[in-house]
């Protein structure tokens, strides 16, 4: 946003394609950390435009939709028309219902545009086996996105997809901070992950990155206690924050993002200086890997599955 509160298209545009130079394998635009909740649908189009521009082909947009029905397929069809290749169904707003209702608002959203789907498992969107069977059924639903953290139950549905013989289907632990948890994912064939902290530091999550995808067990446990760890610690400290650090961590960078909308809030000066604290620590530790890599000391993947959002 600009100093006015607005959605600014060239920040916005400059910060993913910056994200996708330095490595995503693809972008979720307008999701959760993209503040998808605080956009109205005029706002949600300037996004995906900018993120298309951005991307420039050259991987995967998917762009989020959820929350009341007609905005959810009103951002559908704008997210068609400005070239996304996939939705995210986000949750829908206040209410819970039954899973047949949670089938038929995914189905609504479906037929809003001709774009495929990934399920965002989450909040009052929370599937059971049966659901994302009869949901696997059409082949448009393309991804399954986990934010409730049962692995059994993620289990069951990558088994269930593969007997179904949907091997076209993408997982994705989505859990707040994915890296945290994505050793346990990995273990039950979800080897991708969207992480929020790329979005505010490339280096850092794409560092991680390299000793997960290497399967380098001690290089990930570092990571998670010098970084992940003492993240998560201050994350949880106040509700929001898994967004509004991420904004936070922009502009300590220099990016003139703006703030975050209500009802989130920005970090207090103290949680600020903690962040800058654990941002300086997590480069120093990526720039200390990189030499070691190219020094022959550490194993390293160049290749990135990391998605920002
Ligand atoms: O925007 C989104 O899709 C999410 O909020 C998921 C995050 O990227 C989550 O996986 C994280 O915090 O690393």
């Amino acid at each position: 946003f600009d100093a006015a509160g607005e959605v600014d298209a060239e920040t916005t545009a400059a910060h993913i394609a910056a994200g996708v130079e330095a490595g995503a394998a693809g972008v979720f635009a307008a999701c959760g950390t993209g503040e998808f909740h605080a956009l109205g649908t005029e706002e949600y189009g300037i996004v995906i435009a900018a993120a298309r521009t951005a991307v420039g082909g050259r991987v995967p947009l998917v762009g989020g939709v959820g929350g009341p029905l007609g905005h959810a397929r009103a951002c559908a069809r704008l997210a068609a028309e400005h070239g996304a290749q996939a939705l995210l169904v986000l949750p829908p707003y206040l209410v819970g219902g039954t899973q047949a209702g949670l089938v038929a608002y995914v189905r609504a959203i479906l037929d809003a545009s001709d774009l495929p789907v990934i399920l965002y498992h989450r909040g009052t969107a929370q599937f059971t086996l049966e659901s994302i069977t009869e949901l696997l059924a059409d082949p448009r639903v393309v991804g399954i996105k986990d934010g409730v953290g049962d692995v059994a139950l993620m289990q069951q549905f990558v088994l269930r997809a593969r007997d179904l013989g949907r091997d076209d289907v993408t997982f994705f632990n989505g859990l707040l901070t994915a890296e945290l948890s994505q050793a346990a994912y990995r273990a039950i064939g979800v080897d991708r992950y969207s992480s929020a902290v790329f979005a505010m530091a490339p280096e850092i999550a794409l560092g991680s990155y390299r000793a997960y995808a290497a399967h380098d067990e001690d290089g990930q446990a570092h990571w998670l206690r010098e970084f992940y760890g003492p993240l998560v610690r201050l994350r949880d400290t106040t509700p929001g924050y898994a967004v509004s650090l991420i904004k936070a961590g922009l502009r300590l960078g220099g990016a003139d993002v703006g703030s975050v909308r209500a009802p989130l809030v920005d970090p207090s000066p103290e949680h600020e200086a903690e962040l800058a604290r654990l941002l300086a620590h997590g480069r120093a530790l990526a720039a200390a890997a990189t030499a070691g890599a190219t020094t022959g000391a550490t194993a390293g993947s160049a290749a990135p599955v990391t998605a920002g959002s």
